[in-house]
């Protein structure tokens, strides 16, 4: 079953107000026979979560504001024991009294439960919490985990080391590679050596750690791909290590020791963390002592006149070859190019197009904002003509037809105006994972939902924002449908730009002024911009 698509499904239909209650019943009966409050933690908390109870961390709940603290401050437990990162719980205002509490998965199945120790405020932001009410306590196992998807793969340390001793491999050295991008030939070099060379001399087993989002499978299959180029007797899993990005409050090298605790839970001997070319890894001085050694992984190039790849030493500055970067090979995706054989597999670069296919091919949202009567419906219309003759299909979403047919009843208050987006987002981000293309035509004042609408679509392809920024005097001159005259009038109230917000994007891919140019003309600009950045081909 792919948990994945039911999981956002499931997500997507109570986003956007449709009833996702008939769905989850049975999970919401259980909840309520339990006294303790249901709550689903964040995806930080609940990565944190996982590990607690798989057995990745050796701590046995959510800390305590003085572990907490003197984790962040000295890298330690209050009793010495080195630990890189804080491991808490924050939960909203109306949990903060809770004694006990029952966590559960997004879909609101048990997990596990929380008997709470110390209820606590935290002041520092921790990882990319803001301050609030923190519980701390041991967590108790209820139910195996379901969400997410690849669950097969995201096997316990407990299951890697049974399946080890059965294999008569438990007293090789275990050589745990982080891996969080795709392997190409250089990390493949690097993963080789360091088995071959590092650790005792081919003896080594290698356990690739996928770190990975809950709900990608992509990545994974990416990096699966390249197995038949890894060590004889390689194991994968997949993990997700809470996010490294709001680690601003922590030193360097605190994620790189997390990943070296995990790795020693699966019974790793040594660590080779997998960085993007020209990444420098954080120093030991930066970072402090690990549990297991890090390696520092031995830099590799591509010679153009050997044509092989070689210790970075042994290859002339001249010589070497210059390695694309991430958004480099991104780009050569989305535009079609193939990725050079020198630089990755061919099993991998088919993986790569399968999963990222040219723009030609790939869904995308074009999405029009702006006020009542700034162009978008005509020039959304003029688009999807242009977009159809190129042979892509598509599907229009106006504002208008929206708002008779899927919103029919909602009204203009900020809460049901994000409701219509947000259902208008979900229908678009559906025609974008099919391949299709969705234009978009609301006035969509706010820009929190068109960042909701943005991150929902981007899961599965594409967004691009136009702003038809044609200003209110033009608009309420034109006056198509006499709304701005009945608006002055005070006979319609919250009316978008007289007396309702119009937040203005800083983020559009394409702002169109109308005032000056003809309904043509714009629409012509909007197709350029379409053909120049791939999604359609260049011939039309
Ligand atoms: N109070 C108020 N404010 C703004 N617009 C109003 C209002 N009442 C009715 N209309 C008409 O509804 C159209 C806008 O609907 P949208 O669904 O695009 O609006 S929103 O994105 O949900 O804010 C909009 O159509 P367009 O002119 O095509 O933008 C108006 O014709
Ligand atoms: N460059 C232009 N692009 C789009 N519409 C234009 C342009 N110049 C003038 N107009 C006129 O502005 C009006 C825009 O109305 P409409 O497309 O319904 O706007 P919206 O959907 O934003 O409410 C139309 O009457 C259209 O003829």
């Amino acid at each position: 079953m792919d948990l994945d698509r039911t999981e956002r499904t499931r997500a997507g239909r109570a986003e956007v107000g449709l009833d996702a209650n008939q769905l989850d019943a049975d999970q919401q009966g259980q909840g309520q026979q339990d006294t303790a409050p249901v709550f689903t933690p964040d995806p930080v908390t609940l990565a944190h979560l996982e590990l607690i109870l798989n057995g990745g961390y050796p701590l046995p709940g959510f800390m305590t504001s003085e572990e907490a603290a003197s984790t962040i401050k000295h890298g330690r437990l209050p009793d010495g024991t080195p630990w890189p990162v804080p491991v808490t719980l924050p939960v909203p205002d109306t949990l903060a009294d809770a004694e006990r509490l029952v966590l559960a998965d997004p879909e609101g199945a048990p997990l596990a439960e929380l008997d709470v120790s110390e209820r606590w405020w935290c002041d520092d932001s921790d990882r990319d919490h803001e301050h609030g009410h923190r519980l701390a306590g041991e967590v108790r196992f209820a139910r195996p985990p379901m969400y997410g998807v690849l669950r097969h793969l995201r096997m316990a340390p407990a299951e890697i080391r049974g399946q080890r001793a059965i294999g008569g491999f438990a007293d090789r050295p275990l050589l745990a590679v982080l891996a969080d991008r795709p392997l190409h030939h250089r990390s493949l070099h690097q993963i080789r050596a360091a088995a071959e060379e590092a650790v005792e001399e081919g003896r080594a087993e290698v356990l690739v750690i996928i770190n990975t989002p809950l709900d990608d499978e992509g990545l994974t299959a990416a990096i699966l791909a390249a197995e038949p180029l890894l060590p004889p007797r390689t194991r994968f899993v997949v993990t997700t290590l809470p996010t490294r990005g709001g680690a601003h409050t922590l030193p360097t090298g605190r994620y790189d020791l997390l990943a070296a605790h995990v790795a020693r839970a699966y019974d790793a001997t040594h660590l080779l963390i997998d960085r993007a070319p020209g990444t420098p890894a954080p120093s030991e001085e930066d970072r402090g002592p690990a549990p297991i050694p890090i390696l520092p992984g031995a830099e590799w190039r591509y010679d153009t006149r050997e044509e092989l790849w070689r210790h970075a030493d042994q290859v002339a500055p001249d010589r070497a070859e210059t390695e694309p970067g991430d958004a480099e090979v991104e780009e050569m995706l989305a535009r079609g190019r193939e990725l050079p054989s020198w630089f990755t597999p061919a099993r991998v670069a088919a993986e790569l197009h399968r999963l990222r296919p040219a723009r030609t091919r790939r869904g995308l949202t074009l999405f029009f904002t702006g006020l009542s009567g700034s162009g978008k419906s005509t020039i959304a219309r003029g688009v999807a003509e242009g977009v159809r003759r190129a042979g892509r299909s598509v599907t229009l979403l106006d504002g208008d037809v929206v708002r008779r047919m899927l919103s029919a009843g909602l009204t203009f208050s900020r809460e049901d105006r994000d409701l219509n987006i947000r259902r208008i987002g979900y229908v678009a981000a559906e025609i974008t994972r099919h391949g299709g293309v969705a234009i978009c035509a609301p006035i969509a004042p706010y820009a929190a939902t068109r960042a909701q609408v943005r991150a929902m679509v981007e899961e599965n392809g594409d967004f691009f924002l136009v702003h038809v920024a044609t200003p209110l005097e033009v608009c309420e001159a034109r006056d198509r449908k006499g709304l701005y005259a009945k608006a002055r009038a005070g006979e319609i109230p919250e009316f978008t730009g007289v007396s309702d917000p119009y937040e203005e994007p800083t983020d559009a891919e394409l702002v169109l002024d109308t005032q000056d140019t003809t309904e043509g003309e714009s629409v012509a600009e909007v197709l350029a911009a379409l053909r120049s950045g791939g999604w359609l081909p260049d011939h039309n």
